[in-house]
C-alpha cells in the first residue's frame, strides 16, 4: 500500500511513510474529561443517546480536535453496539462500566447477526465527521475484535481476568467457535460499512487479548484477526488496519506476523525498543505513552514523550496512548502533550 501526495499525515504514517515528528492521536480522546462531553451527555441523557444521534456523536468526535488538533478524528461510538446489534441489551450505568444483559446463553450462535441496517446511525455519523474535518485530518473508525467482543457477551460485564469466557472456550471450543465466528462476519460488515462511509483507516480493540495462553491467543485472537483483516483487504485494498492486541506482551511479534494487519498498537507496558527488534521492518506502529505519565504531567511527561519518540525514531510512528486516557487527565497536560509531540525531535 503507497501513500498519495494527497493523503493525511496520519494515513500517510498507516501505508509505511515516516513523518517526523509523528502525527498524533489519542485513545478515547473524546469523553469525560472534556467539560463540553460532559455537558452534551448531560443535556442528551447518556452515553447511548449520543452514539446513536449522529449529531450529537459528530459533535463529540471534533469537540478534542478543537482544542487539540489531533492529526485522526475516532468516530465516537463504543465496540459493544455489535452485541447490542446482535440483540443484547446495553446499559452504561454511573461507575459500573457496561452491562450487556441476558449474558450469551442460546446455543444458537451461528445465526446471531444484526438486524439489517442497524448501524446506518453509525455510519451517518462517520459521514458527518469526515464532512466536518478538513482533510489533512485522517478518519478513523473502529470496532472490538472478536475475542474481546466475546468476553462481554459472555460475562455480560467486563471482568478481571475474562476466566468465565476462557473457560467456556475449553470446555466447547466448537460451540465458541460459532459465537466468535459470527462476530467475525458482523464485524467485516460493520467495519467495511463504516469505510464505505468515510472511514480511511480502521482499528481493531483486542481489549482482552493479554489473557489468553499462547495456543488460545492463535485461536481467538490470532485467526479470528486474520480473518477480518483478509476478508476487509478483499474490499477494501487502500484501508490501513490497526490492530491493538492490548496485553499481549511477546505475543505481539506473532499477531504482527500473522494476522495481515498494516500496523500495530502498541500498550504502556511493552519495552518500546524491544518491540522495535520485533517488529517487521518497516511495519508501522502506533502508542505507547503510559496514560498514567499524561494524568502526571510535569517533567514525568516530558521524559515519557522523549522517551518513546526516541525509540521509535527510525520506523513509521503514531503517537498515541498505551491505552484510553484517564477520565481525571487535566486538559493543560494534554496540551502539553500535544506541545511536546510536535515539536522537532532533533
Ligand atoms: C473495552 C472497550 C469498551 N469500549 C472501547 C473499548 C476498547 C478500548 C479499551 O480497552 O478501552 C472502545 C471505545 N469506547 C469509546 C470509544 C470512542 C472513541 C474514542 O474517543 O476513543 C472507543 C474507541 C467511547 C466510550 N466508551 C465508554 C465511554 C464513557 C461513557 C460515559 O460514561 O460517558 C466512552 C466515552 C464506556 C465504556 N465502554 C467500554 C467500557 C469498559 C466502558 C466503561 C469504562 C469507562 O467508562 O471508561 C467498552
Amino acid at each position: 500500500m503507497n501513500a498519495l501526495p494527497t493523503d493525511p499525515p496520519l494515513l500517510a504514517v498507516l501505508k509505511g511513510e515516516h513523518r517526523d515528528p509523528p502525527p498524533v492521536w489519542l485513545m478515547r480522546q473524546a469523553g469525560r474529561y472534556l467539560p463540553e462531553y460532559r455537558a452534551l451527555r448531560a443535556e442528551k441523557g447518556g452515553f447511548l443517546e449520543l452514539v446513536y444521534d449522529p449529531d450529537a456523536a459528530c459533535e463529540v468526535t471534533v469537540q478534542p480536535l478543537r482544542r487539540f488538533h489531533m492529526d485522526g478524528a475516532i468516530l465516537f461510538s463504543d465496540i459493544l453496539i455489535v452485541p447490542h446489534g446482535m440483540g443484547q441489551g446495553l446499559t452504561f450505568g454511573p461507575g459500573e462500566g457496561p452491562q450487556l444483559t441476558p449474558p450469551l446463553q442460546t446455543a444458537d450462535w451461528e445465526s446471531l447477526t444484526p438486524a439489517p441496517g442497524y448501524f446506518a446511525r453509525i455510519y451517518e455519523t462517520v459521514a458527518k465527521v469526515r464532512a466536518a474535518i478538513d482533510p489533512s485530518i485522517t478518519m478513523l473508525g473502529f470496532a472490538g475484535a472478536p475475542w474481546t467482543i466475546a468476553t462481554y457477551m459472555v460475562n455480560g460485564h467486563g471482568s478481571k481476568d475474562q476466566a468465565e469466557t476462557r473457560a467456556l472456550a475449553y470446555a466447547d471450543p466448537a460451540a465458541f467457535q460459532s459465537l466468535i465466528d459470527a462476530i467475525v462476519r458482523s464485524t467485516v460488515d460493520y467495519l467495511s460499512g463504516q469505510i464505505d462511509a468515510g472511514a480511511q483507516a480502521v482499528q481493531l480493540f483486542d481489549s482482552w487479548a493479554g489473557s489468553l495462553s499462547p495456543t488460545q491467543f492463535e485461536r481467538w485472537v490470532i485467526a479470528p484477526t486474520a480473518s477480518i483483516t483478509s476478508q476487509l483487504m478483499a474490499r477494501h485494498p487502500d484501508t490501513p488496519i490497526i490492530g491493538f492486541p492490548k496485553g499481549a506482551g511477546a505475543k505481539l511479534a506473532a499477531y504482527a506476523a500473522e494476522t495481515g494487519v498494516d500496523a500495530v498498537g502498541l500498550d504502556e507496558t511493552l519495552d518500546p525498543a524491544w518491540a522495535d527488534a520485533v517488529l517487521p521492518p518497516g511495519m508501522p506502529v502506533q502508542g505507547n505513552l503510559d496514560p498514567l505519565a499524561l494524568l502526571t504531567g510535569g517533567e514525568a511527561l516530558t521524559q515519557a514523550v522523549a522517551r518513546v519518540r526516541a525509540a521509535f525514531d527510525s520506523r513509521p510512528h503514531i503517537f498515541n496512548l498505551g491505552h484510553g486516557i484517564i477520565k481525571e487527565t487535566p486538559i493543560a497536560h494534554v496540551e502539553a502533550l500535544m506541545d511536546l509531540v510536535r515539536k522537532p525531535f532533533r
